[in-house]
């Protein structure tokens, strides 16, 4: 069943796709994605939200986000998370990004990967998720979190100079932004030559099935567990943007 998908995108050429179903919840892609053959992808949208919408949403989630990730996937998000740190190829010493860092998960685990000789900055619009973040850095304290920069950005327009990162991820953000071409565009312009951007997120299904169950999980199990906190809406909103999302092939 094909939930949650780690899109590698190398900028090293790759001539095919390759997939690979790892247990039941998740499946890496990797596109044959390059500089020169980007403008061959097309993407498509149904309802566009504006950016302040998208920003006001993920604000007004930001003080349950982390709970209900681990309730409404029963604590599976930290496995595909840590899948996405590895697929980066982030290491040792390197300088990463973490495109729509959110409440930072993917920025601790990275800070972990690269170490204190290695820099760490996470990118979000949302204030609020920043601030979850950076609340988080203080209450566990490791070493290496020293490394660790938060930034308030567009990733659409990413406040950085050209190749300058060794890595870079983005979870659950890509389907997210206006303008998913853009995203990857300023991540391309941003990563050093023969570096890499691990994406991850829920992938739309090709299988009328798959997607009957994913709407069914959302309508009977995610929206009615976020009514409870008040966030019926905004979770419901992942329907569309997983209709509106890429799906592998
Ligand atoms: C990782 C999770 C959610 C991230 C997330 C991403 C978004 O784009 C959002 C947009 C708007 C609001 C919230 C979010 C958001 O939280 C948590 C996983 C939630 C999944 C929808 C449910 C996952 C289903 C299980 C993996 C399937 C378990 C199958 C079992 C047989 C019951
Ligand atoms: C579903 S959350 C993912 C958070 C985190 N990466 C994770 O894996 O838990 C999506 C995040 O993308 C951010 N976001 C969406 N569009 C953005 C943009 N254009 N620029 C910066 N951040 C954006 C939101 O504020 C939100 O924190």
């Amino acid at each position: 069943m094909e939930w949650s998908s780690l899109v590698r995108v190398s900028t090293e050429e790759t001539d095919r796709a390759r997939r690979e179903v790892r247990g039941m919840a998740s499946l890496q892609l990797c596109l044959p994605f390059s500089s020169t053959r980007r403008s061959q992808f097309r993407f498509s949208y149904g309802r566009v939200q504006c950016s302040s919408e998208r920003q006001e949403l993920f604000s007004r989630i930001a003080p349950v986000y982390d709970n209900l990730n681990d309730l409404l996937s029963f604590g599976q998000h930290r496995i595909w998370k840590r899948m996405a740190v590895s697929w980066s190829g982030a290491k040792t010493g390197d300088n990463v990004l973490d495109v729509c860092c959110g409440s930072g998960d993917l920025l601790f685990l990275l800070s972990e990967q690269v170490g204190s000789q290695g820099k760490v900055i996470g990118l979000d619009f949302s204030k609020n998720q920043l601030s979850m973040a950076s609340s988080r850095q203080d209450l566990v304290s490791k070493a290496c979190y020293k490394n660790i920069e938060w930034v308030e950005g567009d990733a659409l327009d990413l406040p950085f100079s050209d190749c300058f990162f060794d890595a870079i991820t983005m979870g659950y953000g890509l389907r997210n932004v206006v303008d998913k071409r853009k995203a990857l565009e300023e991540s391309f312009r941003v990563l050093k030559p023969g570096s890499r951007i691990s994406v991850l997120d829920f992938n739309k299904s090709t299988q009328p099935f798959t997607t009957a169950i994913q709407e069914w999980m959302i309508d009977n199990v995610v929206v009615p567990v976020a009514s409870g906190y008040g966030l019926a809406e905004e979770y419901q909103y992942l329907k569309s943007s997983i209709r509106e999302f890429l799906t592998g092939w």
